[in-house]
């Protein structure tokens, strides 16, 4: 059962910290059934707090928890972790290791009449049937990881709840083990929220992702509107790449900078006129021999389809561009560009108001009150 629209988990106006000191304020987070959900960040800016205190670890100073409609927690009251219906999966497996693989899973569930077609069942899920009888210590990083995932879902929790879950693991098999995961959990149906602090294992595992600074949450929505429409300049330095560029607003949905006038499929609330920064990711620009407007190429990274190239305009303003990797360049060559961006992304002009001064999105964020940790 979830409320009338679908949400099984819900954070309402959530506080909570240690001993007086507030880590987390006035947070709002509402997951669907069936969603996998994550929480972003920088390191310390709150992830594993809020997910301690979901799982019933951590008490709350303000708000409520609720899951499936059931208040789990409110400022003095907290239903035990244990009651809660919820599963977790830590970033160092926390396996038992005197236990095989098979006891491991079974421990939630030791009186379940069905315990071993279930076991059974989830050896299949994660694709380790035949290590049923081996120890944790004769397992790899990932296949520990598939048993504490196993082990988890055993008493069919409500929700899962994991924690940097691929982070002992080496790059591509943490790829491999974060894109099956999500398979895994879609197949059943498992409503899960991840914590992360890498942006592509959130994208590639979440369908809805919330990115917090300091305890606030910045933005909860897809990982393409977060890239596409990031509701803050913090937000659009943490999503991907990309530089801004300074321009001037015409109407709410243009801009005129020094690369011409940009039109995009979003209007602004700034009065027109205004001095704004513009957010160009490395795919908006794109390759044009014959443009007009021309760039030196001051850095090149081959990534084997396709080349990022930084690029330096003629007034200083550096961009990045990614080309077809058979569209070759040198170091120091003028090439043409054209501005191919749908999604025109505008925040109020931060900072210097040096005309056209490129502002890497590091500066962007020292520039503000509040830069990040
Ligand atoms: N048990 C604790 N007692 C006191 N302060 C704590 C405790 N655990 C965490 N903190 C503090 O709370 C803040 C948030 O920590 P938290 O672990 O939630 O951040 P995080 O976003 O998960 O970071 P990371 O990615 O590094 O794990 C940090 O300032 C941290 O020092």
């Amino acid at each position: 059962m979830t409320n009338s629209h679908g949400i099984l988990l819900e954070l309402n106006q959530l506080a909570c910290g240690y001993a007086g000191h507030t880590v987390v304020a006035n947070l709002d987070i509402h997951l669907r059934a069936g969603d996998i959900g994550c929480l972003l960040g920088p390191s310390g800016c709150g992830k594993t707090t809020t997910l301690r205190a979901i799982a019933g670890f951590e008490p709350i100073s303000a708000g409520n928890i609720r899951l499936d409609g059931r208040q789990l927690s409110s400022p003095g009251k907290r239903i035990p972790p244990e009651q809660r219906q919820i599963g977790m999966v830590f970033q160092d497996y926390a396996l038992f290791p005197h236990l095989t693989v098979s006891e491991n899973i079974s421990f939630g569930i030791v009186r379940h009449p069905e315990r071993q077609r279930i076991v059974n069942e989830l050896l299949d899920l994660v694709k380790l049937n035949h290590l049923g009888k081996r120890y944790p210590h004769e397992l790899s990083g990932g296949q520990q990881q598939r048993v504490a995932l196993a082990r988890a879902l055993a008493p069919a929790p409500k929700l899962l709840l994991m924690d940097e879950p691929f982070s002992n693991l080496d790059g591509e098999l943490r790829r491999r083990l974060s894109a099956e995961v999500r398979e895994i959990l879609k197949h059943r149906g498992i409503s899960a929220m991840l914590v992360t602090h890498d942006q592509s294992e959130a994208f590639a595992v979440c369908d809805h992702v919330g990115v917090l600074k300091e305890g606030h949450l910045q933005q909860w929505d897809t990982p393409y509107n977060l890239y596409h429409e990031p509701a803050t300049p913090f937000v659009a330095s943490f999503i991907g790449q990309g530089y801004f560029i300074r321009g001037q607003l015409l109407s709410p949905d243009t801009v005129q900078t020094e690369l011409g006038v940009i039109r995009g499929n979003r209007a602004y609330q700034l009065p027109e006129g205004s001095s704004v920064d513009v957010l160009l990711r490395p795919d908006d620009i794109v390759g044009q021999e014959n443009s007009s407007l021309r760039a030196r190429i001051i850095g090149k990274t081959f990534f084997g389809a396709t080349t990022l190239y930084r690029l330096q305009l003629p007034t200083g303003s550096i961009l990045e561009s990614i080309f077809p990797s058979h569209d070759d360049h040198a170091m120091g060559e003028m090439v043409g560009i054209r501005i191919a961006a749908d999604h025109l992304v505008v925040f109020a002009a931060q900072g210097s108001v040096n005309t056209h001064a490129q502002l890497p999105l590091e500066q962007v964020l020292d520039a503000g009150p509040a830069a990040s940790n």
